[in-house]
């Protein structure tokens, strides 16, 4: 089981030392809160939160890393967490897992942007077994996924329909790449309405049709996209959602009351998040003496 205080014994330090790593490399890069946090999403999306995103393979190898999967497309930022653990392997070695690491590293991301300062149970071990593309392909959400879809996922993992919502407000955080949103523009089947949405025109030119780099141009997911605040919801409700979920929450009669109680009412939308996060970071782990205690956490030892 994961507990509070696991490393307080073998390692007290290392809370203090994946703050301060992610608070100067924040101040270096103000992106990579946003891509910490989603990183830690696409960890324990897969597996649970084992660190198997973290994980290169060899070109040759049978199994390819999870990076290769187009569900992964944005990723940044893995060679932090590395960075991470080698201090905290100089200072406490063999003690602390990678996967451990990443989840205190997107805590920090959360707290340094302005976010809820999240108390998180330790004793996650790390996956010992080569990662899957394929696993990654099928259990990570596709770009342009529904409000129904969102909330069966997220109800698997023990999150109540309130904490499902705040979740998604992890998209106060960061960019989206018009590739992610293509689909959504461009869509054929639906007639282009006459009167678009002012918004969707700034998206669209944006993110210009068949354009060859809409895997590198991007928009920001809202206004203050450094800050972890309630704006998210704000936004969503004034019709300027960047993904399918993001337009739609405001509107779908589940999510629409949560929607306006966290735009109305940032301490709320703190407290749900919190203990959505806590949920989802601990939904299915390695624990005892299951995986292991990776050395590097780009490498399966
Ligand atoms: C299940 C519903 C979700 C869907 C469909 C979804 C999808 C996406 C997509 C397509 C992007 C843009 C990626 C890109 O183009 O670069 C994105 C960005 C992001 N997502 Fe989600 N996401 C979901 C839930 C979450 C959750 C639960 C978290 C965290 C707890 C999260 C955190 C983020 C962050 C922080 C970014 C910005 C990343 C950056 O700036 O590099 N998302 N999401
Ligand atoms: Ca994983």
């Amino acid at each position: 089981q994961v507990s509070y205080g696991f490393y307080d014994k073998v390692c007290p330090q290392v809370e203090n030392i994946v703050r301060d790593g992610v608070q100067s490399m924040s101040l270096t890069d103000p992106t990579t809160p946003s891509a910490l946090l989603r990183l830690m999403f696409h960890d324990c999306q897969v597996q649970g939160c084992d660190g198997s995103i973290l994980v290169d393979l060899e070109s040759n190898s049978y199994y390819k890393s999870e990076m290769r999967s187009s569900r992964n497309l944005g990723i940044r930022k893995r060679e932090v967490v590395n960075l991470l653990k080698s201090v905290v392997e100089a200072q406490c070695p063999q003690q602390v897992s990678c996967a451990d690491i990443l989840i205190l590293a997107a805590r920090e991301a959360i707290s340094v942007s302005g976010g809820p300062r999240i108390d998180v149970p330790l004793g996650r071990r790390d996956s010992s077994n080569p990662p899957n593309s394929s696993l990654a392909d099928s259990s990570l959400p596709p770009s342009n996924l529904g409000v129904n879809d969102m909330l069966q996922l997220f109800a698997q993992k023990g999150l109540s329909l309130e904490e499902s919502v705040a979740i998604n407000g992890a998209h106060t955080l960061g960019i989206t790449h018009c590739l992610s949103i293509e689909s959504r523009l461009y869509d054929e089947s639906k007639n282009d309405e006459p009167n678009e949405h002012e918004f969707e025109l700034y998206l669209k030119l944006s993110c210009p049709k068949g354009s060859l780099t809409s895997n590198v141009s991007f928009v920001l997911n809202e206004p203050t996209t450094l800050t972890f605040d309630n704006h998210y919801f704000i936004n969503a409700i004034n019709g300027r959602g960047v993904l399918r979920i993001d337009a739609e929450i405001p509107f779908h009669p589940l999510t629409a009351p949560y929607v306006q109680r966290f735009a109305a009412d940032q301490d709320a939308f703190f407290k749900a998040f919190s203990s959505a996060f806590v949920k989802l970071s601990t939904y299915g782990v390695r624990t005892g003496s299951q995986g292991m205690i990776r050395r590097h956490c780009n490498a399966l030892s």
